[in-house]
């Protein structure tokens, strides 16, 4: 028997059995796929690799940032030089140097501003371990962030933005998700203007190895120790031990830490119940809808024509772009994001539709070279049967006042990590953060039993 198994080879799953074994106790992983790292996706494009799913890591995301260090690996700075688009219908406007917004109407600008004042004062006063304790939170709970923009934004330009804001940050539209998750998201990126930025903001950074070999550097030192291929379909706890079944055995340990998202984590059958407000929460967190494309050239030349890469669009199949070029140079690239109500219109449609609509689109933004690449890679996150879409889940009003503390709390011998639980930037550094979390309630519980044990042998 193991100290732990652990569900899911993503990020937090591997951090969770890393830190177990750092502390000398034996774990089990059991990945669905048969790849590790989760929502992290990292295809060669010969000279490099690219990211089709996580990419990014901000200033303030100092456990990815540590993490990063220890496992050896490189970062490099997401190109920004140049000037962003702004594609509304048939017109595209270029912005940029002093100007960090599109120009728009002095009136939209005043209401985005205080907007962005009202967003600030309101996240000072979340309580930052649990959100939905905060005073306000049951009214902000209430609210979609579609409502809050009713009371509080006048103009159709400000109201274009911050619609835009929310569908590029957590894949889902603004009518979806509770304002006071919104509010929270906004606060673990610090501010506004930080989550969506690029320096000093939540796009500042590249791991030039690409992001899934911070999984992979820490599934090789692991070796024998991760599964791959061997979904967990149930998980049954005895007194003293869990049983987890897989397609191929029964894995026995002392605890276990489930680290898929919470959606997923509700296909899993659990033999007792898990408790009310555990098993509602599961059914009441969906995820973001987002397909990521990334788009391979001969050369960079938007940043020839002294464009960024960035992009902003409300024409059809891609809500925005950005840079996605090997850190050096030798593969040149953009990505693109199909996110929220557009992405799931997209997920059905042929991929050869996509592609042309794409490639349309990038041609309508950068000129007609974009409409020959080297390389078109696209990831359908949307119908991904061990994600169930992206970025993250995404909840809508009432979950978290109603259900919050359950994200966290342990169910008997089952202990939960996954971004979705974590207290800071709910991406990759989150996992990392969670996965430490979990290993570290295991261990206190694995301490607690062993000294209980050696007292009744005493
Ligand atoms: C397109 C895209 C862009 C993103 N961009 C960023 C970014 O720029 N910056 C950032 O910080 N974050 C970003 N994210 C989010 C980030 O990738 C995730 O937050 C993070 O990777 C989640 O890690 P995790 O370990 O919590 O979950 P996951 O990566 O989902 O890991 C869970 C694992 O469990 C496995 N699993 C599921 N069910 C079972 C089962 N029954 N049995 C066994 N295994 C199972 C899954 O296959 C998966 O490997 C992005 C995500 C996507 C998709």
């Amino acid at each position: 028997m193991k100290d732990c198994i652990v569900v899911g080879a993503g990020v937090s799953g591997l951090v969770t059995a890393r830190e177990l074994e750092r502390r000398g106790r034996s774990v089990t992983v059991l990945e669905a796929r048969d790849r590790v790292g989760g929502r992290t996706l990292s295809p060669s494009f010969g000279g490099a690799r690219l990211d089709v799913g996580g990419q990014w890591i901000g200033p303030r995301q100092r456990h990815i940032a540590e993490l990063v260090r220890e496992l050896g690996l490189a970062t490099f700075p997401q190109h920004h030089a140049g000037s962003k688009l702004l594609a509304r219908g048939e017109d595209t406007v270029r912005y940029g140097g002093v100007f960090a917004f599109p120009r728009m109407s002095p009136w939209a600008m005043i209401d985005l501003l205080l907007a962005r004042r009202r967003l600030a004062r309101s996240l000072a006063e979340l309580e930052p371990e649990r959100p939905w304790a905060s005073r306000d939170a049951r009214a902000w709970d209430a609210l979609t962030f579609e409502a809050w923009m009713n009371k509080n934004i006048r103009t159709q330009g400000a109201r274009f933005l911050l619609s835009n804001v929310v569908r590029a940050v957590v894949a889902a539209e603004p009518e979806e998700i509770s304002f006071l998750f919104f509010l929270d998201f906004l606060r673990r990126g610090g501010s506004l203007d930080e989550t969506v930025g690029i320096p000093g903001g939540a796009q500042e950074t590249r791991i030039v190895e690409g992001m899934q070999s911070v999984s992979e550097r820490m599934a090789s030192a692991l070796g024998e120790a991760v599964h791959l291929g061997e979904p967990v379909r149930a998980i049954h706890q005895r007194d003293r031990w869990v049983e987890v079944i897989t397609d191929r055995e029964t894995h026995t340990g002392r605890f276990v830490v489930v680290s898929v998202p919470p959606a997923i984590a509700a296909r899993i059958r659990y033999g007792v119940s898990l408790g009310r407000d555990r098993e509602r929460l599961m059914d009441r967190l969906p995820m973001g809808s987002v397909i990521k494309f990334v788009v391979q050239y001969e050369t960079p030349f938007w940043r020839q024509a002294g464009l960024s890469g960035e992009a902003a669009s409300d024409r059809g199949i891609i809500l925005m772009t950005m840079d996605a070029t090997a850190a050096n140079g030798s593969v040149a690239a953009l990505v693109a994001f199909s996110l929220g109500k557009q992405g799931r219109y997209w997920a059905k449609r042929p991929p050869e539709e996509r592609k042309r609509a794409a490639l349309a689109e990038l041609t309508h933004l950068f000129g007609p070279k974009a409409a020959h690449p080297v390389r078109f890679e696209e990831k359908v996150w949307v119908d991904d049967p061990w994600t169930g879409g992206c970025y993250c889940a995404v909840p809508g009003p009432g979950t978290l006042t109603s259900f919050g503390d359950a994200l966290r709390a342990s169910c008997g011998r089952i202990h939960w990590a996954g971004c979705e639980t974590a207290l800071e930037w709910p991406g990759v550094d989150g996992a990392v953060e969670s996965g430490k979390r979990a290993a570290g309630e295991v261990q206190g519980r694995l301490a607690v039993e062993t000294s209980r044990t050696m007292e009744v042998r005493a």
